[in-house]
């Protein structure tokens, strides 16, 4: 792994102080269930929202690898206070910067540096993992666009102002592919035509999920995010910029382990039993040895993803979903692993160690599943179409049969 500069270790060393007040409210956001205004505000002033926005709209035009320095802060002290670094530096903000209008830049700018964490939409009851098989539509009308649709789990809805909404997009009549529709909120009122639903989570219970219903929700022309290469490879182009998302969960996930690990490696030495501290049984000896090695190797492929941000901006798509799927994969097992050091008292609701569980089960669900993100590296290791469909892969025989045919 690569030394920080000066500049990054003052980066996360500033984070890291300013984490320590999200630590102190961090249990209380849990029971409250409620959104961390004031810890979001603090969050504001410091400067942590918004760092990759450009300097030209206002920004520190900060790197995607300086944000993971931050959010991996966030997320160790409190995982809800680490997911709204990754949304306001992230995922909607990301694809904006890259994709919009000056307008629409100035606009999502504008609501990050002023303390908004944006919301993207893409799921639906019935296109989870098979996202592209949305059925939110945006048909034009006139100089605007109308959309319907139901959106779910969506992190945000109700407290975010701007949204990134990807829907089917119904022109003259046809359909043309994927694209993205900018809704900001304006006050306290949800946008006309859109109503969010609070869904009860298991974790980050600080961190409002919704249900979301567009029914006559109506878009100016203006702010349809419109990226390169139509819009037939528009979802292709919006996924680019959602690998970015991927780090900063990627990120979360090592943070809040990395937080569990080091509750457990105190109590592990402060712990006696047997007249000797719990530390010194090889058990628990080595149940913290294979937390530390997951936990760096996790680092190390979410630096490896964050600084691989090529030529268009966004972290490498192989390397997000690698990143991803060990850093989820191993929050759950060493969040496990640090309660049970813990033993009875880390069942306790008094202590934060059962919190960092719950935190860490979303991981490997949100954000592209565990299996669905493995078949992802899959496709890329092995340079192909995997498809997912049962007819996937008649198709491709049937297209291979059809070139050779036509060779011949
Ligand atoms: C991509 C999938 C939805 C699978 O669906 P398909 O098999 O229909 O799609 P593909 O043919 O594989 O892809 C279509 C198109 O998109 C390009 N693509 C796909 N993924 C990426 C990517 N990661 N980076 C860049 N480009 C991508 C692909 O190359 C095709 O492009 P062309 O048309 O050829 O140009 C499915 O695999 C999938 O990813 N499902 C997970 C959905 C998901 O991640 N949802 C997240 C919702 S937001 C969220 O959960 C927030 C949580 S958080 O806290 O961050
Ligand atoms: C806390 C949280 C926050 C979220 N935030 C957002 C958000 O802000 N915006 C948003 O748009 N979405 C959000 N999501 C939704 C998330 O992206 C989806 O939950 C995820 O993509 C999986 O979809 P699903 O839950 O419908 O599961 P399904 O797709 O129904 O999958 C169910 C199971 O089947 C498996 N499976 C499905 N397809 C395959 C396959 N091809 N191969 C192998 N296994 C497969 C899955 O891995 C999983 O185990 C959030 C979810 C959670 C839990």
């Amino acid at each position: 792994m690569h030394a920080l500069t000066a500049a990054e270790a003052r980066l996360r060393d500033r984070a890291r102080e300013v984490a320590r007040e999200a630590a102190a409210q961090a249990a209380a956001t849990d029971r409250s269930e409620q959104y961390p205004w004031p810890m979001v505000r603090r969050m504001t002033e410091a400067g942590f929202m918004g760092l990759t926005v450009p300097k030209e709209w206002g920004g520190p035009g900060l790197s995607y690898f300086d944000a993971v320095l931050v959010i991996e802060e966030f997320a160790r002290a409190c995982a809800v206070c680490g997911r709204i670094a990754v949304e306001a530096n992230m995922g909607a903000i990301g694809a904006i910067m890259a994709y919009g209008t000056p307008a629409q830049k100035r606009i999502a700018a504008d609501c990050v540096l002023s303390g908004d964490k944006p919301a993207i939409l893409i799921t639906e009851p019935e296109a989870g993992s098979a996202a592209t098989e949305m059925r939110t539509r945006a048909v034009r009308r006139g100089d605007g666009w109308e959309i319907t649709g139901e959106k779910t789990w969506i992190t945000g809805g109700g407290i975010s102002r701007l949204h990134l909404v990807f829907a089917r997009v119904i022109e003259d009549g046809e359909e043309k592919g994927i694209g993205g529709f900018i809704v900001v909120r304006d006050g306290e009122a949800m946008p006309a035509g859109m109503e969010a639903r609070r869904i009860p989570s298991m974790g980050l219970r600080g961190m409002p999920e919704a249900d979301v219903t567009m029914r006559g929700l109506v878009v100016p022309d203006s702010m349809v995010l419109r990226p390169p290469g139509g819009w037939a490879r528009g979802f292709g182009r919006l996924m680019d910029a959602y690998n970015g998302q991927r780090v900063g969960a990627a990120t979360v996930a090592l943070g809040l382990a990395a937080g569990a690990y080091d509750h457990a490696l105190e109590r592990a030495q402060a712990r006696r039993q047997f007249g000797r501290p719990i530390a010194e049984f090889q058990g628990l000896a080595w149940m913290l040895a294979d937390m530390s090695i997951a936990i760096e190797a996790s680092r190390a492929l979410v630096w490896r993803a964050a600084r691989s941000a090529g030529p268009n901006g966004f972290p490498d798509r192989l390397a997000a979903a690698q990143a991803k799927v060990m850093a989820a994969d191993m929050a759950i097992r060493v969040t496990n692993d640090a309660l049970q050091v813990w033993g009875a008292a880390g069942y306790s609701r008094d202590n934060p160690m059962e919190r960092y569980v719950r935190d860490a089960r979303m991981f490997a669900i949100a954000g592209g599943t565990a299996q669905v993100l493995r078949t992802q590296v899959a496709e890329q290791i092995l340079g192909r179409k995997l498809p997912q469909t049962r007819d996937g892969f008649a198709r491709i025989a049937a297209e291979e049969a059809a070139a050779r045919a036509a060779a011949q």
